[in-house]
């Protein structure tokens, strides 16, 4: 599905260079879940923002679907991230002046009519069962459900690959246990995810757990 090769990332900060990601070779198949793990700064948030689009690579190869994210036109390669991969987030990111059901609205908003949303929204909405929360605000709902909205905004557009960035981080254990159910039924369901965790018990939950280390790929284990 997405095959990165020698992916490596680097800014300039005044006259130093710095290395963020250095020759990362990964393979995400489709339907996988994949945790990456790693100490804080190894790069985990960068490699997820290359996989979503949001930066791209210094040097080396994306591969998206078998093309070369360096061949396609850059329409193409906006239009592909925006309908294939979603995002969701430690802070959530729900716009507080927004009702549930018009933060889940959101991502179409620009594309189609409210009217024709509408009715994907609240099913999705009902998954995450928060359907009697649809009116109220991020500010009267609680961590676990602001989550549990975040990812029904994300499932909105239905995208392949899920990019999760430490989504249980603000959460208690149970709540935690709840967002960590949901994932793992839309798991099942085909649905390719990929987590930056430091979260073991999320890390349980996946087919393979990757380990950065300053930018690095340092180890891959597959689990049973
Ligand atoms: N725009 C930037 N300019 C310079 N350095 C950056 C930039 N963005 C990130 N970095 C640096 O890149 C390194 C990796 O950051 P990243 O957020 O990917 O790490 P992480 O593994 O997700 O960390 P954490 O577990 O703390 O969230 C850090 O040292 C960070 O300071």
């Amino acid at each position: 599905m997405i095959q990165l090769e020698g992916v490596t990332l680097s800014y300039g900060v005044e006259k130093e260079t710095i290395l963020i990601l250095e020759g990362v070779d990964l393979n995400i198949t489709s339907g996988e879940w994949i945790t990456l793990m790693g100490p804080s700064g190894s790069g985990k948030t960068t490699l997820l923002n290359v996989l979503s689009g949001l930066i791209s690579p210094s040097a080396g190869t994306l591969m998206l679907e078998g093309a070369d994210m360096k061949d396609m036109k850059q329409a193409d390669r906006q239009n592909y991230f925006r309908t294939n991969s979603s995002s969701v987030y430690q802070q959530f990111r729900l716009l507080p002046q927004f009702s549930v059901l018009e933060n889940v609205m959101l991502p179409l908003v620009p594309y189609k009519k409210k009217s024709e949303i509408e009715s994907s929204a609240k099913k999705l909405i009902e998954r995450v069962g928060l359907s009697h929360r649809l009116m109220h605000f991020p500010h009267q709902l609680s961590g676990g459900e602001q989550q549990r909205t975040s990812i029904a905004r994300a499932l909105l557009t239905s995208p392949k690959i899920l990019l999760c960035d430490e989504p249980t981080g603000n959460l208690d254990t149970k709540n935690r246990d709840n967002i960590l159910t949901l994932l793992s039924k839309l798991h099942q369901e085909g649905l390719t995810i990929v987590v930056a965790t430091h979260d073991k018990a999320v890390a349980q939950r996946s087919d393979r757990i990757v380990h950065l280390k300053d930018g690095m790929i340092s180890e891959g284990i597959l689990q049973s």
